[in-house]
């Protein structure tokens, strides 16, 4: 995505140990998409850049060999994909994403972290401060506009809602 648009940013979590299961679970962080996706988060960040805002991605598409180490971390369906069945993410049809000011980086207040698994972060949630709905609406709203879908649960997952994709298993290289 960064070779698309050099100004989305990259913060893919479980390349490093700053991530729910504090252990580093890809050999390195890349972000990548089949073109349809891609385009579609194109122009969600163009818009947002007219805002002075842009996406900061955590977690892209999540080849399956990585998706088994997560299960094997932590194999609890309610917070990873069982690799049998396949998450969306290894469909390349999921994002895990925030919104950031576009010059510095900071992210907007979404309520909660990453991955955190709790209600606050439940799209659902209305008690929540002001600011922080407003933040989620903007950022719905953004995401739906050009094909996203969000979920119950996080409110920092969108399932892209074109074409089924198939599950791959393709791993980037990392040099
Ligand atoms: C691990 C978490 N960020 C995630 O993506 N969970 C869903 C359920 C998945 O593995 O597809
Ligand atoms: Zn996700």
């Amino acid at each position: 995505m960064v070779t698309l648009d050099s100004t989305i940013r990259l913060d893919i979590r479980y390349a490093t140990d700053n991530n729910f299961m504090k252990q580093v679970i890809y050999d390195c962080g890349r972000c990548f998409y089949r073109p349809q996706v891609a385009r579609a988060l194109l122009k969600v960040h163009h818009d947002l850049k007219t805002k002075g805002l842009g996406l900061k991605m955590y977690d892209c598409y999540r080849p399956g060999p990585y998706q088994q180490r997560l299960w094997d971390v932590l194999p609890d369906p309610r917070y990873v994909a069982n690799p049998k069945r396949g998450s969306l993410h290894s469909r390349g049809a999921a994002a895990d994403l925030t919104i950031v000011q576009l010059d510095t980086g900071e992210e907007l207040d979404m309520g909660t972290t990453y991955d955190f698994f709790g209600e606050e972060a439940y799209t659902t949630t209305t008690n929540l401060p002001e600011e922080v709905l407003a933040n989620r609406k903007l950022f719905q709203a953004a995401m739906r506009k050009h094909g996203f879908l969000t979920i119950r649960t996080e409110w920092w997952h969108f399932n892209f809602g074109g074409a089924r994709l198939p599950l791959s298993e393709w791993v980037w290289p990392c040099s």
